[in-house]
C-alpha cells in the first residue's frame, strides 16, 4: 500500500497487542480516600483497570479526577485505601523497595532531572545507586541510552540548565529506561513542547515501544499525542474508569466528559488526522455541542 504523504505518519498509533497478552498491571476494586471524618474526600471508588503487555494506555479525565494519584499507586509510592494494585504479578507496594527502576520506568512531567548532575550522571543515576556495577560500566550503559534516545555523545557532559525542552524529555526518557524496565509510566509526556517537538517525541516513544517491547501507561491532555500513540484509552470519571478500549470505541461512548474532551473543536481537529483506514469511524462520530 502506498503511503499517503498528506497524512503525518505520527498519527498512526501502534497496533494493539492480542487480547490474551499477559497482564502487566491489574487494579481491582480500588478506592482512595484522603482525610477522615467530615474532611474525608473520595478520589477513586471501586476503580478497575487491566493493562496488557504491549499496550499504550492513555489515562484521561478531568482535572482532579485522580490520574496522578493512580500513577503513584501503580508506582507503589502511595497505597490505596482499599483494593489491590498488582504490577508484573506482584503487589505495587513492593516497587517502593530497591530494584523498582528495573521493573517500572517513570517519566515525570517536566523531566525532573537533577540540576547538579550532568546528562550522563542523570541517565545513569538508578544504575549507580544500585551499586552493582563499576562507574565506567554505568557510564557506558548511560551512553548507550543517550544515543538510543537520539542525542549526540557530546551532550553527555552538559548540565540540565543548558538543554532545550525536547532534550530534557529525551534525557528523562533515557534515565527512565536505564534499567530496561518492561513498564513505562509517562506523566504528560508532551507538556511544554511545541507541536514539532511534540511530534518528534511521540515518534521516539513509538520507536522505543516497538524496539523494547514496552508496555506504556501515560496521563495526557494532548489529543494529538493520544491519537498518535494509544492502543487503548481509559477514561476516569465518576471516581472510576468508566470505559477502557481502543480510541475509536471510546470516542463513541456517551458521556459528558467524552463529548467535551474528544468532540469539542480541538478533539475534532485531532480526529481529522486519524489515518484514512479509519475513515468510517471518523464520520460515524456524532457531532457534539461545544462546552
Ligand atoms: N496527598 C494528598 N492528600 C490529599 N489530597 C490529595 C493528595 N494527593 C492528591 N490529592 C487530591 O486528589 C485529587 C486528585 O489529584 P490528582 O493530582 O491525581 O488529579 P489529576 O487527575 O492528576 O488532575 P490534573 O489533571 O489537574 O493534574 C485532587 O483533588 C488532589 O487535590
Amino acid at each position: 500500500m502506498e503511503t499517503d504523504v498528506s497524512r503525518p505518519a505520527f498519527t498512526q498509533a501502534p497496533a494493539p497487542p492480542p487480547k490474551d497478552a499477559p497482564v502487566v498491571v491489574d487494579i481491582r476494586n480500588l478506592s482512595t480516600v484522603f482525610g477522615s471524618g467530615a474532611d474525608a474526600f473520595t478520589v477513586h471508588k471501586d476503580l478497575n483497570l487491566t493493562v496488557r503487555r504491549g499496550e499504550i494506555v492513555s489515562l484521561v479525565g478531568g482535572s482532579g479526577t485522580g490520574k496522578t494519584v493512580l500513577l503513584r499507586h501503580i508506582l507503589g509510592l502511595t497505597t490505596p485505601t482499599t483494593g489491590t494494585v498488582t504490577v508484573l504479578g506482584r503487589p505495587a507496594s513492593e516497587l517502593s523497595t530497591a530494584g523498582a527502576a528495573a521493573r517500572v520506568g517513570m517519566l515525570f512531567q517536566h523531566g525532573a532531572l537533577f540540576s547538579a548532575f550532568n546528562v550522563l550522571e542523570n541517565i545513569g543515576f538508578a544504575l549507580q545507586e544500585q551499586g552493582t556495577l563499576p562507574p565506567a560500566l554505568v557510564r557506558d550503559a548511560a551512553m548507550v541510552k543517550l544515543q538510543m534516545v537520539g542525542l549526540k555523545p557530546e551532550v553527555a557532559t552538559r548540565m540540565p540548565a543548558d538543554l532545550s525542552g525536547g532534550m530534557i524529555k529525551r534525557v528523562a526518557l533515557a534515565r527512565a529506561l536505564i534499567m530496561d524496565p518492561p513498564l513505562l509510566l509517562l506523566d504528560e509526556p508532551t507538556a511544554g513542547l511545541d507541536p514539532n517537538g511534540s511530534d518528534e517525541f511521540c515518534e521516539l516513544l513509538k520507536e522505543m515501544h516497538a524496539a523494547l517491547g514496552l508496555t506504556v501507561i501515560m496521563v495526557t491532555h494532548d489529543l494529538d499525542s493520544l491519537f498518535a500513540l494509544s492502543t487503548t484509552v481509559a477514561v476516569l470519571a465518576e471516581k472510576r474508569v468508566i470505559i477502557e478500549g481502543p480510541p475509536s470505541e471510546v470516542v463513541r461512548f456517551d458521556h459528558p466528559f467524552i463529548h467535551h474532551f474528544f468532540l469539542g473543536e480541538r478533539g475534532r481537529r485531532a480526529m481529522a488526522a486519524v489515518p484514512a483506514e479509519h475513515e468510517e469511524e471518523r464520520v460515524a462520530v456524532p457531532a457534539a455541542k461545544e462546552s
